[in-house]
This record gives C-alpha cells, structure tokens and sequence, in this order.
C-alpha cells in the first residue's frame, strides 16, 4: 500500500539550542514516520518546537541528536522535493503575481530542466486554478489577504514539490477566506496528491485536513499522542456538522490544552533568541 511506504522519518531526534540563559532543551528523543500520502498536522504548545521540526523536515536545521531522513537518507539540506510554505513570508513584495509563481521554477531550472514553454504553462496553470489569472501583473500589496496566500500556495505548488511544508499558513486570514481555502487546498490535493507537514494552533483546521494529528507536549517535546482522523478524501464542510468530527476535536482540543497548562506550570519560555 502506498500509503504505509514512509518518506520522512525523525528517528529520536533532540534538538537543544543554546541561549543567553543557557542551553534550551526544544525536542526530545521524537520519533515519527511521514508517510506516502499523508496529511499529517502538528499541534501544541506555542513554543513546544514545532517549527523547528519542520525546519528539521525542510533541511534548514539539523538535529543535536538523532537523525531525520527522506527515503532512508539523512537530510542534508532544503530541496526542489520539499516545498515550505510559511505565514509571512510567502510571497516576494518586488515580483508581480506571475513573476511570483514563476520564481521557484528559475530556481528549479538548475536541477531539472523546464522549458519557458513548460514554465508558460506551469504558471497559466496555477494563475487559473487559485484565481488570480485577472491579477497576473498585480503586486502583492494590492492584493487581499487571502489573494497573497493563494498566490503563495501557487508558488509553493508550481515547482511541484512531493512534499509540502506549511507553517501556519492560513493563521492571518479571516474565517471565510480561511475556510475558502481549506477547501482549495483539498481539492488541489486530491488532484495531485501530495505528502504534507502542517503546522497549526486550529484544531478543527488540523482534524477537517489531516488524515493523522500529532498532539506536541510541552518542551522538551514529545509526542503527546498519536491521533488518526479516519474520514475519507474528498471532505467537505458538513463533516464539520457531525458527532464524529466533533468527538475528535474536542478530544484533540483537551489534549493541546493540557499541555499548554504543563508548559505554562513550567514557567515562561527563557529563549529570546
Ligand atoms: N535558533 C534558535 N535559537 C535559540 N532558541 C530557539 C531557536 N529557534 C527556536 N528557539 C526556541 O525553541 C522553542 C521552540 O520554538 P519553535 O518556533 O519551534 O516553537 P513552535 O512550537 O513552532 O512555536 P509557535 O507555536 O509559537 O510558533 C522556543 O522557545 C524558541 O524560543
């Protein structure tokens, strides 16, 4: 099955960083499989270290203890392969929308050779299918919010990436344009299916997208809990309507909610690095 074939793997990966008041002990002896297929959403703690997995993922950290591997190899660095996705720092303010889809694919060209008429193409694509063909030559400050996280989700998904990466990425949109693109991101999904890392504090975001939920406890961070989320692709709305969605996500709810009282027991976060 495809679905069991592991992509990503942390295998009791530490991470401490040291800080002005001394060493910060972030992840602790974690391990976890990412899966061909797999939507898999990390929640807890502010703090806990959930970007720093990700970082981990991406190839812009690398763990003090333990390894984190693609297909059996150890990460060595970021790649055309793993697409990041980040809150604020999706787009380029100096590139047009089209400019903007079209940069990740420069940057690929290196590796793998794209013709401009594949380009062309790549970039018609995605221009359609967020909807922003009308705003091609915009800048990004004319855009709506939700505007500028479709054209960074179109820039993410333009260089194709087997993996995507995403932290927080719909956490500064309003709740209609959030929920719009929920459902964009599953339909692009389902029409390409892609292996994806999501980071959020929404645990209805993460239950409603993911078929498996990481709960993250407090720092040092382990894993909490291990939470599959069994409804079957495509989803829509009305699943948010029943017992069994609502079942989870209270239950998902009370688990980050514990450990945001353990990490608050612990004392504020002394890193301001
Ligand atoms: N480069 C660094 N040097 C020192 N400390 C760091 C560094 N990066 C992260 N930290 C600390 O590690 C901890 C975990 O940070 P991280 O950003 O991974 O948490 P998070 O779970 O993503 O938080 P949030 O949910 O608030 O975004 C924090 O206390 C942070 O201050």
């Amino acid at each position: 099955m495809e679905q069991q074939i592991e992509r990503i793997g942390f295998d009791n990966v530490s991470m401490d960083f040291q800080t002005a008041n001394g060493p910060l002990a972030v992840v602790r002896d974690m391990s976890f499989s990412i899966r061909q297929g797999d939507f898999i959403s990390l929640v807890g703690p502010s703090g806990c270290g959930k970007t720093t997995l990700m970082n981990m993922a991406a190839g812009f950290l690398k763990p003090t203890r333990g390894t984190v591997t693609l297909d059996g190899k150890e990460i060595e660095g970021p790649g055309p392969d793993r697409g990041v996705m980040f809150q604020e720092y999706g787009v380029f303010p100096w590139l047009t929308v089209e400019q903007n889809i079209a940069f990740g694919l420069e940057l690929k060209a290196n590796s793998v050779k794209v013709s401009a008429a594949e380009k062309r193409e790549i970039v018609e694509r995605y221009l359609n299918l967020m909807g922003l063909a009308d705003f091609r030559k915009a800048f990004p400050k004319t855009l709506s919010g939700g505007m500028r996280q479709r054209l960074a989700l179109a820039r993410t998904y333009a260089v194709q990436p087997e993996f995507v990466l995403m932290d927080e990425p719909f956490g500064a949109l309003d709740a209609q344009t959030r929920s719009a693109m929920h459902d964009l991101l599953l339909e692009i999904l389902h029409a390409e299916g892609k292996t994806v890392m999501l980071i959020t504090h929404s645990v209805e975001e993460a239950v409603y997208l993911s078929n498996k939920v990481l709960v993250i406890s407090a720092r040092p961070s382990q894993i909490r809990e291990v939470v599959d989320i069994p409804f079957p692709y495509p989803r829509n709305r009305s699943l948010q309507e029943t017992p069994e969605f609502n079942a989870l996500r209270s239950h998902i709810h009370d688990s980050v909610m514990r450990e945001y009282a353990a990490q608050e027991a612990q004392g504020k976060p002394k890193a301001t690095a």
